[in-house]
């Protein structure tokens, strides 16, 4: 038998308001509407779907102010995570938010309307009490604190829902389950004992050893159940792990283990996080729930001290165990020996018994340099998929942006770096000549600073998008303006290598070098607001190698592009 709801009645509204679905949807096109944010989409899908039963809606001040003062809805029921529709007060002027309203609430995505909403309340929380209850500390260190100050809006929205349809997913659609199919699949499975296990990262081998110990001591099977909705900032996207999860579950002998994607969004919220994990999961009808160390730690405060204790979590659903009605399975992370090549609970260890471990982070630079990861660590088929995730710098992309005066040698530099790439590297190689972008992408702009930086802007947009795929981009505008160069480098590092290269050639060398009289031209006064003539060039306060057409061959200048690309393993084979 599944484990009973919170609240004893699992409020699948879907089930619930499946009759009216068409009047429903008729009715929500006739109302005003509220396009959710990502956060608020996730919230919605669990409140309709029964996974935050007993819910049937966002939070009312009544129940809102329970939960933030002692973990209770205003009936006296456990509930440990304020769950909030906020708005600003341009959204409640403009769609009319008050008392007795109805609201369609729509999917960002795709402006499907999802549910419609019956305004209860519309207030303004405490949330600087809201942090300090919730979360332990008023301190934007915490996710969920800075989100609540900087994303969050000044009014929440309390009010009943009305199931119209699920927000459409088109990711791992066959291993997303609702409270109530999964229920329907352990029925089928003939499960009655089934321990789940919470995680927002890769799992690994140990991962594996720890959910296997919790099972057989619980005479139970297993529910992997990690979070696909949003996780902690920096985390490992949802659609590599996912991928990390399928080529662990064969590791599972057959029959074991089953894997579930849960669109929560996680608030990092520590103790009473895990209370809500554990009641998310006995509404999924799970009936044991694994609680590790540091579950849910959001890591360090502003001042460098951890926000919870490793043990907060366990003793705080060890205290509401007879509430939360699933039975909690509390563990420590289990270690590899390798004297004996075994896993072992770290605390059973017995002491002077060597231990090896690989961090996050070890891992994250293991991957970025193509080193190894050895196979007492993690299984073969997991690397692969983290390796492709995570591809060494020699398949990464990057872009090598030239800036400098026109006729300053940075055309010629460009066109013989992509000869020299050609001939070194497996990469497409991209040449993005100004003339060329001026010509393709911004024949409408003039040079005002304001058209350069929008070139520029777009050759950061076009170049950050060559080097997510894996391409050597060269970019050559002339890209007078500090900030505009800042700006593409940020829209191009976050996708790959970046290298700003000054070409530094004087001016008085340009217009020596200016076959084609240009700079004659601009110096006539024919053409205005030339750079270096009568239009400002700033010199790049940081550039990772300047060079100088005056002074140096362009093999030269090549060869010390190259240099510098092999020295941070971009040309190394992969
Ligand atoms: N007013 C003015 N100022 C500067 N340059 C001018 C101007 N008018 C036309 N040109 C020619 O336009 C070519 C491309 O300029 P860019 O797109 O690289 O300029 S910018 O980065 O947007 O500032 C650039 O050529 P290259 O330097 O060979 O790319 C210039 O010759």
């Amino acid at each position: 038998m599944a484990n009973t709801p919170h609240g004893g009645v699992l409020k699948d509204l879907y089930l619930r308001d499946a009759e009216k679905h068409d009047t429903l949807l008729a009715e929500s096109e006739q109302l005003p509407s509220l396009e959710l944010d990502d956060r608020q989409l996730c919230d919605l899908e669990l409140i309709l779907n029964g996974g935050f039963s007993p819910l049937e809606g966002f939070l009312n001040q009544k129940d809102y102010e329970g939960v933030v003062g002692d973990m209770r809805l205003a009936d006296g029921l456990l509930w440990s995570i304020p769950i909030n529709l906020d708005v600003s007060q341009e959204q409640i002027t403009e769609i009319g938010l008050k008392a007795g309203a109805r609201i369609a609430l729509r999917d960002p995505r795709d402006d499907q309307a999802l549910a419609i909403l019956t305004v209860d309340d519309v207030y303004r929380p405490d949330k600087a009490k809201e942090a300090i209850n919730v979360y332990g500390a008023d301190d934007d260190a915490h996710p969920a604190v800075k989100y609540l100050h900087t994303i969050a809006k000044e009014f929440y929205v309390g009010g009943k829902l009305e199931a119209i349809q699920p927000p459409s997913h088109y990711d791992y659609v066959s291993n997303r389950f609702t409270p109530s199919e999964l229920r329907a699949h352990f029925k089928k499975l003939q499960w009655t004992r089934v321990v789940a296990f919470q995680t927002r990262n890769p799992m690994h081998r140990a991962h594996r050893e720890l959910t296997v110990r919790a099972a057989r001591a619980r005479k139970a099977h297993l529910l992997i159940h990690p979070v696909v909705g949003l996780t902690k900032p920096g985390d490992i996207d949802h659609y590599t792990r996912v991928r990390v999860y399928k080529a662990l579950m064969p590791k599972y002998p057959n029959g074991m283990a089953e894997l579930s994607l849960l669109p929560l969004a996680m608030r990092m919220g520590g103790p009473r996080e895990a209370i809500w994990h554990a009641l998310i999961r006995k509404n999924h009808g799970v009936t044991h729930f694994i609680v590790g160390r540091d579950h849910a730690g959001p890591g360090k405060n502003s001042q460098g001290v951890d926000f919870y204790g490793p043990y907060d979590a366990q003793d705080a659903v060890e205290k509401y165990k007879d509430e939360i009605g699933i039975e909690i399975v509390p563990f420590q992370m289990v270690a590899y020996c390798p004297d004996t090549d075994e896993y072992m609970p770290a605390d059973e260890v017995p002491a002077g018994v060597n231990t090896l471990n690989i961090s996050g982070t070890e891992l994250r630079r293991r991957l970025k340099q193509g080193l190894s990861i050895p196979e007492w660590f993690s299984y073969p088929e997991v690397v692969k998929v983290l390796r492709q995730a995570y591809p060494p710098r020699a398949t990464q992309g990057f872009t090598i942006f030239l800036t400098g005066l026109h006729a300053s040698g940075k055309n010629s530099v460009a066109r013989a770096l992509q000869v020299s790439l050609n001939q070194q590297s497996t990469r497409s190689v991209s040449l993005l000549l100004g003339e060329t972008i001026r010509a393709e992408l911004s024949s409408e702009l003039g040079y005002t600073k304001r058209e350069r930086d929008i070139n520029v802007q777009r050759i950061g947009y076009v170049a950050g998008e060559l080097t997510k795929a894996g391409a050597a981009c060269i970019a050559a505008p002339i890209a007078p303006y500090e900030a505009a160069r800042q700006g593409a480098k940020a829209a191009i590092e976050k996708y790959g290598g970046f290298y700003l290269v000054h070409v530094a050639t004087s001016l008085e060398e340009c217009e020596s070098r200016d076959r084609e009289g240009v700079y004659k031209r601009a110096r006539a006064g024919e053409i205005k607001g030339f750079t270096g003539i009568d239009d400002p060039y700033e010199t790049p306060s940081k550039a990772d190698l300047t060079v100088d057409i005056s002074k140096q061959s362009v093999s030269q200048i090549v060869h010390e592009i190259v240099l510098m690309l092999e020295q941070d393993g971009y040309l190394g084979s992969a």
